[in-house]
């Protein structure tokens, strides 16, 4: 029998890998991680955590904003000290994840890694040989390919930008450039969003994405639909983004948040016999590749699910439990909620408004502002729509309000495990809470 170097190894360290990888190597199994970046991947360093971090002030100074008279002044935000901030805040992460993967067991790799064959991976000339592989090396951001498209610059430098440029012009309106454009925004920066249709956010329920982009633009974000932007152009004073039959805005710093492609050139995919289309690897309903002993997990797949770290974290601990031998079941996704971080929140889980009208359903519809807890803090917008199938088990849900992405979370136990409305009331919320004001709803 071959001996190999490791039971199963990891090619990438995100959420895709680590949630997974660590249950693993404690089983017993001998387990490797290569990572050529920081550990933890996207996620942590370079989207949600970060990312999030950045959004706080925001959600305090539209709290003050909404409670001016009760609190007086309005919150500025400093965004010098924001950066920082939100660097001490992520800076911990990969040591601390790096550190749980090698208490549980797991070697930590560094370096890039490209397969060899379908039981080696070299990393900077040394190979390390597994009985399984499992690729989960996420995405990058797509670049738009455009005369100066060398002067636009990605999420992550937005991140790290020092000083807040004065006029920023974004390319695309989906997650990255909605919750960028609000973070901007709210910071002080003239924000314009170039968008490839009239549509931003083409997943979210429209009617609710609408008055979303209405707040922002009363706010001063600029949205310019069916752009068609045409090329970036270094001058005088700033950036010139040229779209449109023949029309330019001048802006300082440029966003391409036009989406993010898979990361599979170059890592030996042929060379170990795995096949992937431009959307990713493609794999079976137990995540296994066209190479029999290689499994994908997380942005890198080929696949419906949203590309979310919900996501990732599911088909993780999916393949733990197949590796570790304690399922032999195909991965069964559960509804995967998400939740766009503008102020308003926009978040949704299980069946949406658009599906619902054309099944046999109950939808209720609720104005967020009549609930006596959202007066507390006296949010004026915001709406949410519940769907129950005929039995009244809730199969969807989707809001916006200054807290959807709690109020969706709080509600996710009922779409998932599908509870009876008796079950629905064996459940005694916390009270007052964003859970209590949620479910009295829900119920
Ligand atoms: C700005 C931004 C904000 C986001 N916000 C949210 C959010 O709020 N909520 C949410 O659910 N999702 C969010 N996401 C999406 C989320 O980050 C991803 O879905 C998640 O990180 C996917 O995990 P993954 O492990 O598949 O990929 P990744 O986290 O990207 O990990 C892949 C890893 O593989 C490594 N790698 C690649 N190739 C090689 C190689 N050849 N050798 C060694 N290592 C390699 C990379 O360096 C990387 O560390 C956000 C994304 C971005 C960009
Ligand atoms: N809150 C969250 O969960 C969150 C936040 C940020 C990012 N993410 C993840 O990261 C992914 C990437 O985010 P994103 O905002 O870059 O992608 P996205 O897919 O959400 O949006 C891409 C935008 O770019 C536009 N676009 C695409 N190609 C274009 C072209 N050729 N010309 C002009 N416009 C074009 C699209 O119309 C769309 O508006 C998301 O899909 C999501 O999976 C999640």
């Amino acid at each position: 029998m071959v001996q190999y170097d490791y039971d199963v190894l990891y090619l990438g360290s995100g959420h895709g890998a680590f949630d997974g990888a660590g249950p693993l190597a404690a089983t017993g199994k001998r387990v490797g991680v290569i990572e050529s970046d920081m550990i933890g991947g996207t996620c942590p360093n370079y989207g949600c955590n970060a990312k999030i971090t950045l959004d706080a002030p925001v959600v305090l100074q539209r709290t003050a904003e909404r409670m001016q008279g009760i609190v007086d002044g309005a919150v500025t935000i400093n965004w010098g000290n924001l950066v920082a901030h939100k660097q001490d805040v992520i800076k911990p992460l990969p040591d601390a994840i790096g550190h749980a993967l090698t208490g549980a067991g797991v070697t930590m790799i560094n370096g890039r890694g490209r397969l060899t064959d379908a039981h080696t991976i070299e990393v900077a000339g040394q190979t390390y040989t597994a009985d399984k592989i499992v690729i989960a090396t996420g995405q990058r951001p797509h670049r738009l390919a455009i005369p100066g498209d060398e002067l636009a610059h990605d999420s992550r430098a937005f991140m790290d930008l020092t000083t807040l440029p004065k006029r920023i012009g974004i390319l695309g309106s989906g997650y990255i450039s909605m919750e960028f454009a609000t973070i901007a925004n709210a910071a002080g920066a003239e924000v314009t969003v170039f968008m490839r249709g009239d549509q931003a956010l083409r997943e979210f329920h429209q009617p609710f994405v609408r008055q979303v982009m209405a707040d922002m633009e009363r706010r001063g974000i600029t949205f310019i639909p069916n752009a068609q932007v045409a090329g970036l152009e270094k001058i005088t004073d700033g950036i010139a983004v040229h779209y449109g039959q023949s029309q330019s805005k001048t802006v300082d710093w440029v966003l391409d948040a036009t989406g993010r492609v898979p990361n599979i050139e170059e890592i030996g995919l042929e060379a170990a016999g795995v096949v992937a289309t431009p959307h990713g690897i493609t794999v079976n309903d137990h995540l296994q590749t066209t190479a029999p002993n290689i499994y994908a997990s997380g942005d890198v797949l080929d696949k419906p699910q949203p590309k979310l770290t919900p996501t990732a974290t599911f088909e993780s601990y999916y393949l733990f439990q197949l590796l570790s031998g304690q399922t032999t079941a195909p991965i069964d996704y559960p509804a995967i909620p998400s939740t766009v971080y503008t102020t308003p929140r926009i978040a949704k889980v299980g069946v949406t408004p658009e599906q619902a009208a054309k099944g046999d359903y109950q939808v209720v519809r609720n104005h967020i502002p009549d609930d006596w807890y959202r007066q507390i803090d006296q949010e004026t917008l915001g709406d949410n729509v519940l769907i129950y199938d005929a039995d009244h088990h809730l199969v969807g849900a989707t809001e916006f309000s200054a807290q959807a992405e709690d109020a969706i979370n709080t509600l996710l136990p009922a779409v998932v495990f599908q509870y009876t409305p008796a079950q629905m009331w064996r459940l005694a919320h916390i009270f007052p809470s964003i859970s209590a004001s949620a479910w009295h709803k829900a119920r």
